[in-house]
C-alpha cells in the first residue's frame, strides 16, 4: 500500500485516536453478546493501540493477537496469516472483538474473517471499499485519503512564515 497516489492526508494525533477508540468502545458495548465479549483479538501492528484501549474501556483482559501479512511481489499479492491467535479461546470467533485501526481495500480482514467468520470486527477508521467487511467503525474518510497515525509521525520544526520564501 503507497500512500503517495493519495490526494488528501487525514492526520491522526495521539489525543485524536483515544477519543476515537473510546467512541469505539461505547458502540460496541451496545453490541456486545449477552454473555459479554470473551476477547479482544488485534491485528498487528496497528489494531493494538485502538485495542489496548478498547479492552481496557470494555474491562476484557483476554486479548490476543492476529498477525496478516501482504506481499507486494508480482506472483504474492494476497495476504496471508503468519500467527494466528489461541484456537481454543477464539474458536470460530463467537463472541471475538476483532480490532484494527483501519479497513482500506478491505484485503486484510477477509483473510482475518475467514479465520474467525462469526466474530465481530471493528475499526476506528473506514474507507469506502472496505467498509462491507467492518461490522462498526467511527469514521470514514475517502478512498483516496491516506491516514496518517501518531506511531507513523513526529514533531517537526518548520520555519517561520515570515521570511520563508527565501
Ligand atoms: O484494508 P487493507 O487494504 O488490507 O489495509 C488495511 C491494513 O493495512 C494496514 O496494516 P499494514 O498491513 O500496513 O501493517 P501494520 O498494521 O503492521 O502497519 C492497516 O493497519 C490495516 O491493518
Ligand atoms: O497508515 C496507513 N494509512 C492508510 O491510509 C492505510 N491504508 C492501508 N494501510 C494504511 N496505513
Ligand atoms: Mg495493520
Amino acid at each position: 500500500m503507497d500512500r503517495l497516489p493519495h490526494e488528501k492526508g487525514f492526520h491522526v494525533s495521539w489525543d485524536q485516536l483515544h477519543r476515537d477508540a473510546r467512541a469505539l468502545a461505547w458502540r460496541l458495548q451496545d453490541a456486545a453478546p449477552a454473555s459479554g465479549w470473551k476477547a479482544v483479538v488485534a491485528i498487528t501492528r496497528g489494531g493494538m493501540a485502538p485495542a489496548m484501549i478498547i479492552s481496557r474501556e470494555l474491562d476484557i483482559r483476554t486479548v490476543d493477537t492476529i498477525s496478516v501479512k501482504s506481499y507486494n511481489h508480482q506472483e504474492q499479492s494476497e495476504p496471508r496469516i503468519i500467527k494466528s491467535p489461541d484456537a481454543t479461546v477464539v474458536g470460530d470467533g463467537e463472541g471475538i472483538l476483532i480490532i484494527d485501526d483501519l479497513v482500506d481495500t478491505g484485503k486484510t480482514l477477509e483473510v482475518v474473517r475467514k479465520a474467525m467468520p462469526k466474530a465481530h470486527v471493528a475499526t476506528v477508521y473506514a474507507k469506502p471499499q472496505g467498509r462491507p467487511m467492518v461490522d462498526s467503525f467511527i469514521t470514514e474518510v475517502s478512498q483516496d485519503t491516506w491516514i496518517f497515525f501518531p506511531w507513523d509521525m513526529a514533531l517537526q520544526y518548520v520555519k517561520p512564515f515570515h521570511g520563508s520564501d527565501d
